[in-house]
């Protein structure tokens, strides 16, 4: 097994192994499907703002739940949680099933809570969660116009009639 799937943690693990990470932690979340420019921009970012980046990755229901289409997720979570643990910036990596990733935050309770640009933040669970126990919320500006979404239109515009 390569060694970075050792970042790879169950929920079960997740508070024991967050305690053990260089502090200041920082969370996100997000669905991570076709990894782009964009995407590794951000996490290196993320993880610039603390000492450790723990990922909490959408389940393949969770991401079915949240309309990005009926064909999504194209890569099925357990690959995309290797993608990301592959990553220099991230530390941990961690699943959830939920619609939101706020059990995530509150079993965590990272130092710093960051999610893209396109996010406000004290408008989302997970940003008023950690607001509320004293953390910081910070929202990443996108540095790379870059989509999942975007890939896939290009892809299917090329596909012959
Ligand atoms: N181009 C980008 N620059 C910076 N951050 C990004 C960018 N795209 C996505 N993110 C951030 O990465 C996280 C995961 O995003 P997500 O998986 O929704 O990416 P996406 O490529 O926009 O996907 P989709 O097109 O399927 O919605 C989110 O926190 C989001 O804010
Ligand atoms: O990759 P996405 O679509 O940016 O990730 C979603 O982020 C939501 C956000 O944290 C607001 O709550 C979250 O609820 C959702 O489950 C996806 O992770």
């Amino acid at each position: 097994m390569p060694q970075f799937e050792d970042k790879l943690c169950t929920r079960e693990q997740l508070a024991a192994r967050v305690a053990a990470l260089p502090k200041p932690v920082v969370l996100t979340n997000g669905v991570f499907d076709i990894l782009h420019r964009g995407h590794v921009t951000y996490l290196a970012q993320a993880r610039a703002l603390g000492a450790s980046l723990v990922v909490a990755a959408n389940t393949d229901a969770s991401v079915k739940r949240l309309g990005k289409g009926d064909d999504r997720p194209l890569n099925q979570c357990a690959d995309r949680m290797a993608v990301l643990a592959a990553l220099e910036s991230v530390s941990l990596v961690v699943d959830f099933d939920e619609d939101t990733a706020l059990e995530v935050v509150q079993q965590a309770r990272p130092e710093i809570y960051a999610k893209g640009g396109d996010y406000q933040m004290d408008a989302i669970p997970e940003g008023k969660a950690v607001l509320a126990y004293g953390g910081q919320a910070i929202a990443i500006d996108f540095e790379h116009d870059r989509s999942t979404t975007k890939l896939l239109t290009k892809v299917r515009a090329q596909r012959p009639a």
